[in-house]
């Protein structure tokens, strides 16, 4: 799978160590910066690239990471046809999938342990849809809203 990712200075060294993670576990990651560590540098710009690149790129998944996974995913979600999820545990990762086809996750670089991070990533990346049609009406009336 090809997944994009996108942080700021809060959430950068998280972000290596997932993009080494997920490339050893055979995904195609693409990396929308920052690519260099700045403590002053904003988050809206990485996220809103990454979220971007995955609305053009169908299929593919992102995850943008920050301090809170807050501010990245209320950026991602500026985005047309973005639906990113603040996930803060393996349930809410599922749960993203499962239920809201999101196609982002958010995560806070700074809220759990390393390995705790990857699981969450992990869980969010391994599930798809459920395809139900209670889920599908629901992002559908949102879909509509966003159109109008
Ligand atoms: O919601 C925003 C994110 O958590 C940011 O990563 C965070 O606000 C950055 O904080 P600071 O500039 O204090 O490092």
């Amino acid at each position: 799978m090809r997944i994009h990712l996108g942080t700021d200075h809060a959430g950068f060294e998280l972000k290596n160590e997932v993009a080494r993670h997920l490339s050893e576990a055979g995904h195609e990651v693409i990396d929308h910066g920052a690519h260099v560590y700045d403590p002053q540098d904003d988050y809206p710009a990485f996220c809103i690239a990454a979220a971007e690149a995955v609305v053009a790129d169908p299929g593919s998944l992102g995850i943008v990471i920050g301090g809170s996974g807050n501010g990245e995913q209320i950026a991602a979600n500026k985005v047309k046809g973005a639906r990113c999820a603040l996930a803060w545990s393996e349930e809410t990762a599922r749960l993203g999938r499962e239920h809201n086809n999101a196609n982002l996750m958010g995560i806070g670089g700074r809220m759990h342990s390393l390995e705790d991070a990857l699981k969450i990533i992990d869980a969010f990346v391994a599930t798809p849809f459920s395809e139900d049609a209670r889920h599908e009406r629901r992002i559908q009336q949102l879909a509509d809203y966003e159109a109008k």
